[in-house]
Formats: C-alpha cells, sequence, structure tokens
C-alpha cells in the first residue's frame, strides 16, 4: 500500500516536470506558459495559490506577475517591499523559506490570501527564489496543506526545479522580445529610409505593398546588381528605375531607357549596339549604340521580355563580359553599364514558352522588385490622386477639388491601367471639373467610359500622322504597337533621355467627345493652340490635327 502510494507520488512528479519543461517552448507566451505550470503543480501536488512574483522595473517592489488559484484582488494587493514578509526575504536573500504553519509565524502577513479564505487546519507556505546567473530575479511562492504525506522538504525540491523552468521561459521570452524589438526598430528604420527615399524622388505611395517595393530598392540602389522590375503597366516600372539611377553613385552619369517592344527589329539592334559607317544600307555614319551611351550610367530596358531571341544571346554577352560589339564590326568595347530591366510579362512563363533564354532569365532575375497593382496598395489611390490634383491644378492654373464621391468612387475603381491611368483621367478631370471647381465621381465615371469608348486598332489607316510622329532623336522611327484601351488617353509621356526628349506616344482615334476638351483647354489658353496642345499632353500637329478632324476650326 505505502509502496502504491509511492509510485502514484513519483508518477505525479514526472508528469509535472515533464510538462512544466515542455512549457520553455512556450516562452514567447509566458503568461500561458506560467500559469499551465501553476496549475500543474496545483492539481498535481497539492501545491496551491501559486504566484510568481517579480520585481517592478521603476521600484524595489514585488509584484503578482503570474498566478494561479488567485482573485484579481488578491493578485492586486500581493505586493511586497524588498524585504516586507516571508517573499521579502526570499527575493533579498536568494534562499528558500518554508513556513511549516503560517499561523505561528508572526513574519507571515496574510497579505495576498485572506487567512479565513483558507482551510481551517494548518497550512504551511513555501517560497524560493527565481534565480538568473546568481541573482535572484523574482520568488516563486505556494501554500499547501500541512499535514499531507509528502514532506514539505519533497516539495521544496519540486519547487526549485519548477523555479528554473520559470526563470528559463522568463529569460527566453526576454530574449525573443529584445529581438522583436530590434527588429521592430529596424523595420521601422527602413520604412522611413524607403519613405524618404520614395518621396525623394516622386515615388507616391505608402502601402504595405509599395514600402516593401521600396525598401527592396533602397538596398539595391547603391551595387550595380541588376535588377529586375516586375509589374502590371503603369505601375511606376520606369519611375522606379529612374530613383535606382538617382540615388546611385551613377547618378551623373546618363540615364537612357529604350522600350525594346516599341523598336522595329531591324533597328533595334543598331539602337542597342550601334553600328559602323556602311554596316548596312543607310548607315552612312558610325554610331554608338545606347548601351554605350549608358557608359558610367544607367541602361533601363523596358518590356525586356518582347527582345528578340538572336538580341538576348547579344544582352547576354554584355552582362558576362561587359562589352558591347557594334553592328559591322567585331572589336568589343568596354562599357561600364548598370542595366535595369523591366517587364510586365511573366519571364518565367516565358522562358517555359521557349521565348525567353534561360541563361539570360538567370542573368536578370538577380534582384527581381515587384511593383503591385494601384488595386493592391491600400490607402495610396487617395494619395496618389490628390498628388495628381495637384499637379494638374499646378498645370493648368486651376483649383479644382475633388468631392467626397469623387474620392469613393476612385478608391473602389479597380484601375486596370494602373497608376498612368489614374493620372491621366484625373488630369482630364480638372479640365472638365464642373464649374470649374469640382470633379464628381458622375464626371470621373463619364471620363472612364468615355476612355474605354476609344477603339484601338493596329491599322495604322486611320490616323497615318500620329502613328509615324514618333522619333528617337529624330533618327529612328518608333512603331507603336497597338496599346490596351486604357492606355489611350490624352497624356502621351514624354521622357527625358540624357538630355534630348522622347516621346513615348500611343494613338487613339478622334471621338466626338473629345470636343469638348479641345476647346476648354483653348479657352483655358486663351485661344493659344500650342499652349492648349501642351496643357493636353499633345503636340501642337496633334492638337490641330484632332481640332480640324472635328470640325472645329
Ligand atoms: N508611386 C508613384 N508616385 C507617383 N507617380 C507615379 C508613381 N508610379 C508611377 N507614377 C507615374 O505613373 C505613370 C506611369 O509610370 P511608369 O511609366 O513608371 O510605369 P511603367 O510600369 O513603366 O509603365 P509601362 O510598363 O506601361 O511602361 C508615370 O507618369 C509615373 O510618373
Amino acid at each position: 500500500m505505502a509502496l502504491e502510494a509511492l509510485d502514484i507520488a513519483e508518477h505525479s512528479e514526472y508528469v509535472v516536470i515533464k510538462e512544466a519543461a515542455e512549457q520553455i517552448e512556450r516562452a514567447n507566451e509566458p503568461e500561458q506558459a506560467i500559469v499551465r505550470i501553476l496549475s500543474l503543480i496545483s492539481r498535481q501536488m497539492g501545491l496551491n495559490r501559486g504566484r510568481v512574483l517579480l520585481r517592478e522595473k521603476s521600484e524595489p517592489i514585488l509584484y503578482t506577475a503570474y498566478a494561479f488559484g488567485l482573485t484579481e484582488v488578491e493578485i492586486a494587493r500581493s505586493r511586497f517591499a524588498d524585504n516586507e514578509g516571508i517573499t521579502g526575504k526570499v527575493m533579498r536573500m536568494g534562499m528558500p523559506i518554508i513556513i511549516p504553519n503560517i499561523d505561528l509565524e508572526e513574519d507571515y502577513l496574510c497579505r495576498t490570501v485572506d487567512r479565513s479564505t483558507l482551510p481551517q487546519e494548518p497550512v504551511a507556505f513555501i517560497a524560493v527564489p527565481i534565480l538568473r546567473k546568481g541573482r535572484t530575479i523574482g520568488v516563486l511562492a505556494v501554500n499547501r496543506l500541512k499535514n499531507r504525506s509528502r514532506a514539505l522538504d519533497k516539495d521544496l525540491s519540486i519547487l526549485k526545479l519548477i523555479a528554473i523552468f520559470i526563470s528559463e521561459i522568463l529569460s527566453v521570452n526576454a530574449m525573443l522580445e529584445k529581438q522583436t524589438q530590434v527588429l521592430k526598430e529596424e523595420n521601422e528604420q527602413l520604412r522611413a529610409v524607403a519613405l524618404s527615399q520614395g518621396s525623394q524622388y516622386g515615388i507616391i505611395g505608402e502601402s504595405p505593398a509599395v514600402m516593401g517595393a521600396l525598401s527592396k530598392a533602397a538596398r539595391a540602389a547603391n551595387v550595380s546588381v541588376t535588377v529586375l522590375l516586375k509589374g502590371e503597366s503603369g505601375t511606376g516600372k520606369e519611375k522606379f528605375s529612374r530613383m535606382l539611377h538617382m540615388a546611385s553613385n551613377r547618378q551623373d552619369g546618363p540615364f537612357i531607357a529604350i522600350n525594346c517592344a516599341a523598336i522595329p527589329l531591324e533597328l533595334l539592334e543598331s539602337e542597342l549596339f550601334g553600328h559602323e559607317k556602311g554596316a548596312f544600307t543607310g548607315a552612312t555614319q558610325t554610331k554608338p549604340g545606347k548601351i554605350e551611351m549608358a557608359h558610367h550610367g544607367t541602361l533601363f530596358l523596358d518590356e525586356i521580355g518582347d527582345l528578340d531571341f538572336g538580341l538576348q544571346a547579344k544582352l547576354l554577352r554584355v552582362l558576362e563580359d561587359r562589352t558591347i560589339t557594334r553592328v559591322g564590326s567585331n572589336k568589343p568595347i568596354p562599357v561600364d553599364v548598370r542595366i535595369i530591366v523591366a517587364s510586365h510579362k511573366n519571364l518565367q512563363t516565358s522562358v517555359n514558352e521557349g521565348n525567353f533564354r534561360l541563361d539570360l532569365f538567370y542573368r536578370l532575375n538577380v534582384f527581381p522588385i515587384e511593383l503591385p497593382p494601384l488595386r493592391e496598395r491600400d490607402g495610396d489611390i487617395r494619395l496618389l490622386a490628390r498628388h495628381f490634383l495637384n499637379q494638374a491644378n499646378q498645370e493648368y492654373h486651376t483649383n479644382v477639388i475633388f468631392d467626397r464621391g469623387a474620392i469613393a468612387f476612385l478608391e473602389t475603381y479597380e484601375w486596370p491601367g494602373n497608376i498612368r491611368q489614374l493620372e491621366n483621367i484625373i488630369k482630364r478631370a480638372v479640365l472638365l471639373a464642373e464649374d470649374g471647381q469640382m470633379i464628381t465621381d458622375r464626371l470621373i465615371r463619364r471620363i472612364i467610359r468615355e476612355e474605354s469608348g476609344i477603339v484601338f486598332n493596329g491599322e495604322a489607316t486611320e490616323q497615318p500622322e500620329e502613328v509615324k510622329a514618333i522619333s528617337v532623336n529624330d533618327e529612328i522611327s518608333t512603331r507603336m504597337e497597338p496599346q490596351p484601351q486604357y492606355e489611350a488617353t490624352f497624356a502621351p509621356q514624354v521622357m527625358s533621355r540624357n538630355g534630348s526628349d522622347e516621346i513615348k506616344r500611343n494613338y487613339w482615334k478622334v471621338s466626338e467627345s473629345e470636343k469638348d476638351i479641345l476647346l476648354q483647354a483653348l479657352e483655358r489658353a486663351h485661344g493659344n493652340k500650342s499652349h492648349a496642345a501642351r496643357m493636353l499632353n499633345m503636340t501642337p500637329r496633334q492638337y490641330n490635327y484632332r481640332f480640324k478632324k472635328l470640325g472645329l476650326g
């Protein structure tokens, strides 16, 4: 019988020690872990009202940080000065104390638990120090009935072990908290750097998605790593590439941008690599290519996914050897160029489909940055909309505002054309604002409707002059691809490239609904057509063409 009782007692100890040790793994939730241990010693060993007292940070007072079986009021009452009561003594001396019968001990204050709420029979109190690296960091205390078969000493041994586990939980938790704090601070710093970097280069947005892209860009800016900017059209790939250039130590060098999809294949090779005089019919002079022109600077290759397979091999050589060879020459020329590429296509898919070289993909995919579509930039639409409204107001000398409905609509619209579409629609809305003052959601809806009513076709028959209007330094003509509908706007993009202006332009059908816009711009420009054209981001030629075509003059 005595043997059986011993077995049961040992089994309880085993369960308590095993489970208490397991709680160390839950050190990230100290409350749960420690209270679980206190409940275990109560249930399995009759060590009741367990509490862990820790020192307040600011004063030498012990407070009950964790407890099992105590009421809120008791917990609040359970506070001791350093040398006060038995608990204070344990703290100060760093030694355990056993009070076999609390009724006979005058130092026992009965502060936490009122004597009347404890059993009438003799009650014992055991308190052990919680030690860390030789220092007492707290006290573990319990009550138990004095008269039980288990010796008080035995409980003391177990409690000392439990105090070690609790010490472990507290110290692992402190370490985790410190690490979390460091990570939080680092994150904050990165966020601040990213934010200031972004706004410094005109990149608006504070959504987590943009912050992520900005902090990645901040890390890549000053190393000459090849960056791959991925994202739908109009998400700011070119804007980011300019930021990468301006934030790098190449900022005083040239920034050369080229859209691989917009230049006819027969011209692209010489455009990129240059040519020697006589290399082909019409090559009357030796001409350096864009890669050479970007020497000591940055080359931005947009729509890299559309690069011809043969040119992909040539580009790979540039990345590997850092040399280029002009068309019609076999002499390699060394170049020091940082290359940034962008694609709205998934290059991995292009590789799988056999349209993109795997070796080039590996070379380009060293540092990918994903630019999120506008619909995933929580909160950014409002910021961007206000930014573009201010810009347009300044540009057109207007003082237009959004009404509430307009902002609400802008925030819920899906924006297939992303930031470019938002920018263009706001510019148009400023010119068409009701009474020249207010942009309403009705107006925005109308503009979007009109915009999507524009039909594109790839045939140049509709407006030959618009299609051939593109030139780069007056030397190469640029083929315009049929564009998706949302890119048809009144704002062809002007990109300043290394001192020269190159116009990247979409063409669009002349539509009746433009009459108003053309006339309003003319009115604001006080009859000056060139000025009106500029307001609409058109060339005077384009403006006149549309003006006449619509029978306005
Ligand atoms: N975060 C931003 N803050 C302010 N303006 C932006 C931001 N991102 C983009 N823009 C503006 O939106 C327009 C489109 O941006 P950009 O040309 O960089 O996009 P993209 O992804 O390169 O487009 P595409 O793939 O069609 O060439 C530009 O007028 C640009 O200035």
